[in-house]
């Protein structure tokens, strides 16, 4: 080594481990300061303002919870169908949490204004969703609101997006689950993994007009998927701290799951800079009836751009695959709703093979025991479990409960597709039918059933995820039969993150049917 070498690789190791002193200081000075704050107050014989000894919180803050329940929505919905007004107050979270319909018809609809996502909930989000429509309040919100409701109003989106979900169901998922099936029964597929690839293909090709080709039989997975991946989870993981001070922390040094997140968004970034770079060069010749070809009509900066298909796919992505996952974990167990739903196809199809390529999307509408099948499953689980709001001004709920300036007020669609006062004794009962009347599907107020949100800023991809669903479920429904091979599946662990997520995978046996006719 040189001279120069050897004093470059000098200086480097001293930057380090001057770096590396630093980093220990900070922790060091912080958990000093922690301890040194809890001591002052137990000597002073007082509480921090943040704690609480009530029952609610109490269990929270020692997890004593779990020892009853699997999870911890399932330990709300329990609370919430307790409580008078259908409303709990978690203290130390400052997270009012609600499951009463008047009062979610409240936050979303009458009194929109007063309850914006909020700068929490954007400071977390922020470094992968940037401006994009989910992050986002007032102005910046509603331009994107107008511009992506027309587009995917469009017929030319839709016609783009249908053909989409048709050729990624023909070329790929078909294929995979005929190959999976050809090995017997020994050969198990993580069915929520299959359906995580297949929605991100979509989306992506929906999104950017990019093929990923996650679903491909040999099944790689593309560097841009795990880095998304990598990135929705560790942003979600973000809420999780008790103190944000914490990840922010981490953020500015630049140290563990942060730096993983920054590499990982870099990785999003750059991908999505290239592919918009591309499109700018090739001019209108490239453009196309994805997502991000319309909106650059409208918008020049591609920063901004970037946010905003971004943020379609982090919307468009887990939430169709949670749905779809649950929905076979259901029908694995529900033969009957199996049968229904061929005999449905079959009706609606007049005779002709739906399964063929040439099958006709607009006829997924007149499927209307399909359609209440697959609310019938988001009810039980819904992808999108709870979803808050920060009061910017104090306020009192329908039922009179007192909410503070900044309090964090959360309506919980999964507690809600539990209770007995909003769906019966048989709330915990798959049953399509109570979606019916006279064999047509009924849909309900969206502030009793909030799964797709609900009032002025109810999700916009709603009819998309339904088609794309509903065309998956005739497909596969029709060829094969799906097995959830696990039986601790039927009492779900989640796993943290922005939608529902099975812990472990969901391994399922899939078996082809000897032919595609009613049974
Ligand atoms: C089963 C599938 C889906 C479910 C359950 C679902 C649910 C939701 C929920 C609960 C929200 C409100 C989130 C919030 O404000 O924090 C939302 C918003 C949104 N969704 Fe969906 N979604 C689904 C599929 C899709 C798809 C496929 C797309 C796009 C192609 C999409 C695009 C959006 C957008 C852009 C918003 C933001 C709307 C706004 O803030 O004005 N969603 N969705």
């Amino acid at each position: 080594m040189g001279a120069d070498a050897t004093t470059l690789h000098i200086a480097v190791h001293a930057l380090a481990s001057s770096l590396q002193a630093q980093v220990a200081a900070v922790f060091f000075v912080s958990a000093a300061c922690t301890v040194a704050l809890a001591l002052l107050l137990a000597l002073l014989r007082l509480r921090p303002p943040w704690w609480c000894a009530c029952p609610v919180c109490e269990a929270y803050v020692t997890a004593s919870w779990a020892r009853e329940f699997d999870n911890l929505c399932d330990w709300y919905a329990h609370l919430l169908r307790r409580a008078p007004g259908r409303t709990v107050h978690v203290h130390v979270l400052g997270n009012v949490l609600t499951a009463n319909p008047a009062t979610v018809d409240h936050m979303l609809r009458c009194r929109f204004d007063n309850y914006p996502k909020g700068a929490p909930f954007s400071a977390i989000l922020a470094d992968f969703l940037g401006r994009g429509i989910f992050n986002v309040d007032g102005d910046g919100w509603l331009f994107q609101r107008k511009l992506a409701a027309a587009e995917l109003a469009s017929p030319a989106i839709r016609a783009f997006a249908a053909n989409v979900v048709a050729s990624e169901l023909r070329c790929r998922l078909i294929p995979l689950l005929r190959s999976a099936s050809s090995y017997g029964s020994e050969r198990l597929l993580d069915l929520q993994d299959v359906f995580r690839r297949f929605a991100f293909d979509c989306i992506c090709k929906i999104s950017f007009g990019l093929d990923p080709g996650c679903l491909e039989l040999s099944l790689p997975i593309s560097a841009f998927a795990d880095a998304f991946d990598t990135a929705s989870m560790l942003s979600a993981r973000r809420a999780t701290v008790p103190m944000h001070v914490v990840w922010k922390l981490k953020r500015l040094l630049n140290i563990g799951e942060e730096r993983e997140l920054r590499d990982a968004i870099r990785l999003v970034d750059a991908l999505a800079a290239e592919v918009i770079r591309q499109r700018r060069k090739l001019g209108s010749a490239a453009s196309g009836d994805d997502l991000l070809s319309r909106f650059m009509g409208s918008i020049n900066d591609d920063k901004y751009l970037r946010d905003i298909v971004v943020s379609f796919m982090l919307a468009g992505r887990d939430t169709v695959a949670s749905g779809l996952t649950a929905f076979f974990l259901l029908l694995s167990d529900h033969p009957e709703v199996a049968a229904a739903i061929r005999d449905e196809v079959f009706r609606v199809a007049g005779g002709r093979d739906p399964t063929a390529a040439s099958f006709d999307f607009d006829k997924l509408k007149d499927m209307h025991y399909v359609h209440a099948a697959l609310y019938e499953s988001m009810r039980l689980f819904p992808p999108v479990q709870f979803d808050s709001k920060f009061a910017a001004g104090e306020d009192t709920l329908p039922d009179g409960t007192f909410v503070a300036k900044g309090t964090r007020v959360t309506y919980h669609a999964y507690a809600m597709g539990r209770m007995e006062s909003l769906w019966g004794p048989d709330c915990a009962v798959f049953r399509p039918e109570r979606w019916l009347s006279g064999g047509r599907f009924v849909p309900e107020s969206p502030y009793r059933y909030p799964v797709f949100q609900g009032g002025v800023r109810v999700c916009i991809g709603k009819d998309l995820a339904i088609m794309e669903m509903k065309a998956v479920i005739v497909a596969v429904v029709l060829s094969f039969d799906v097995e959830a091979v696990d039986r601790s599946s039927r009492r779900p662990k989640f796993a943290p993150g922005l939608t529902a997520t099975f812990a472990g995978g969901v391994p399922v046996r899939v078996r082809r049917r000897a032919h595609c006719a009613p049974s």
